[in-house]
């Protein structure tokens, strides 16, 4: 247990400057014992999980992707990239220890004191390409979520290795490297469904042009029934890769109004399609809505790289998937005026995805 720190609040303002400027996050409020959730995290009503949505006999697909060469691997991917948006996969091939190793490289990371990952806020940071946070827009949101973050842009080895935290940048890179090949897999099994035949140099760009890593960071709050980890959205990237512990608490949109859990599973990684898909995809793979709880007893942490397109490309629906008359539901938008738009608001659903629709 941490020590409690000597330090209490007079008002709203003092919290938001110990957690957001001060870098102390909402980890350094969770670690002084707080006894009641500050006002700033309180959610709408309706943003609170109310146990009676939560749905336990459904589970999103859990896919065991050892023998690729079987059909039935890459109808089990499609089927499930069109109907839940989510799965999780076994067997691979990234080794557990580079799992293991990123996970406990979050955990050191977000050890450091306040003064040191201070140095990675926005305003101090060396690179734009590197930044600690919490929360996910706390200018743009009514009620802050109970989450730090550490978001780092890939855009070279060099550049990680100058600029990333060194306490988590080898780990965080082995594990970029090694789920690139479970990617590039479940990309070409998603395009061929499309009638797409080969990713070439510019359906590479467009796939998989760009990578951003977070690591994030729940730590325990006091009244977890009140705010939320993270709220609903749905993901901008093509494919989202996502590693989380043992702890649980992310929840997907299942059908009629409920939210599906999607358990910790030893070993696995959860894949889920984002905007940028679902829009090249005209619609056929779905970008679910998914949030976080907060949890009253355990620190949780999980960590996506989010596979997007580069920014500087426009995306819209593939000529492929119109060539049988199929009428487009997206327009073309240019990536980083989408990324923009998702980041100036609060999460708020599905409804990032507005920006384009014809
Ligand atoms: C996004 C843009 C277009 C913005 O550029 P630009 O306007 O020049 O300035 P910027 O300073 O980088 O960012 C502008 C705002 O975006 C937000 N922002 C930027 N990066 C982040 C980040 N990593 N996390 C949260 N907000 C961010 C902030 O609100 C910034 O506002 P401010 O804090 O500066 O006032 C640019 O950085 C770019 O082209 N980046 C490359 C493309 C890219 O990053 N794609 C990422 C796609 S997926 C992705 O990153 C997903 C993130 C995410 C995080 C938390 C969640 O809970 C979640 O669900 C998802
Ligand atoms: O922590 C999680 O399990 C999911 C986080 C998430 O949805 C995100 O960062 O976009
Ligand atoms: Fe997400």
């Amino acid at each position: 247990m941490a020590p409690t720190l000597a330090v209490s609040f007079n008002d709203s303002s003092e919290i938001t400057d110990f957690v957001l400027k001060k870098g102390n996050g909402v980890k350094g409020l969770s670690e002084m014992g707080l006894d009641s959730l500050p006002e700033q995290y309180i959610q709408p009503l309706e943003e609170r999980m109310c146990d009676t949505k939560t749905m336990s006999q459904e589970s999103v697909p859990l896919i065991d992707i050892s023998k690729w060469d079987d059909p039935g691997v890459a109808e089990a991917i499609c089927e499930a990239a069109e109907k839940w948006g989510f799965f999780q996969i076994i067997n691979h091939g990234v080794p557990i220890e580079v799992l293991e190793n990123v996970k406990e490289a979050t955990h050191l990371f977000f050890g450091l004191s306040a003064e040191e990952k201070r140095k990675y806020l926005k305003e101090l940071s060396p690179s734009n390409n590197v930044r600690f946070g919490t929360s996910f827009s706390p200018e743009a949101e009514k009620a802050l979520e109970w989450k730090d973050y550490l978001s780092l842009f890939y855009v070279s080895e060099d550049e990680a290795s100058a600029l990333w935290p060194s306490v988590c940048r080898d780990q965080v890179l082995e594990y970029m490297k090694r789920s690139e090949i479970v990617v590039r897999k479940l990309l070409d099994v998603l395009m061929k469904n499309l009638n797409v035949t080969e990713i070439d140099e510019t359906k590479e760009s467009l796939l998989m042009g760009s990578k951003r890593i977070n690591l994030n960071y729940y730590p325990i709050c006091p009244n977890p029934e009140l705010t939320v980890g993270v709220g609903r959205h749905s993901d901008v990237s093509t494919l989202t890769v996502l590693l989380q512990d043992d702890i649980g608490g992310l929840y997907v949109r299942g059908n009629n109004d409920s939210w599906v859990h999607v358990p910790p599973v030893n070993g696995s990684i959860v894949i889920n399609v984002g905007d940028a898909l679902q829009i090249m995809s005209n619609g056929r793979y779905k970008s679910i809505e998914h949030r976080v709880i907060a949890n009253g007893s355990n620190n949780r942490i999980s960590v996506p790289i989010f596979i997007n397109p580069a920014p500087s490309e426009k995306i819209s629906p593939f000529p492929e998937v119109l060539a049988s008359g199929e009428k487009a539901v997206y327009k073309e938008v240019l990536y980083s005026d989408y990324v923009r738009h998702f980041f100036q608001k609060a999460h708020d659903g599905k409804t990032t995805i507005e920006f384009a629709k014809i």
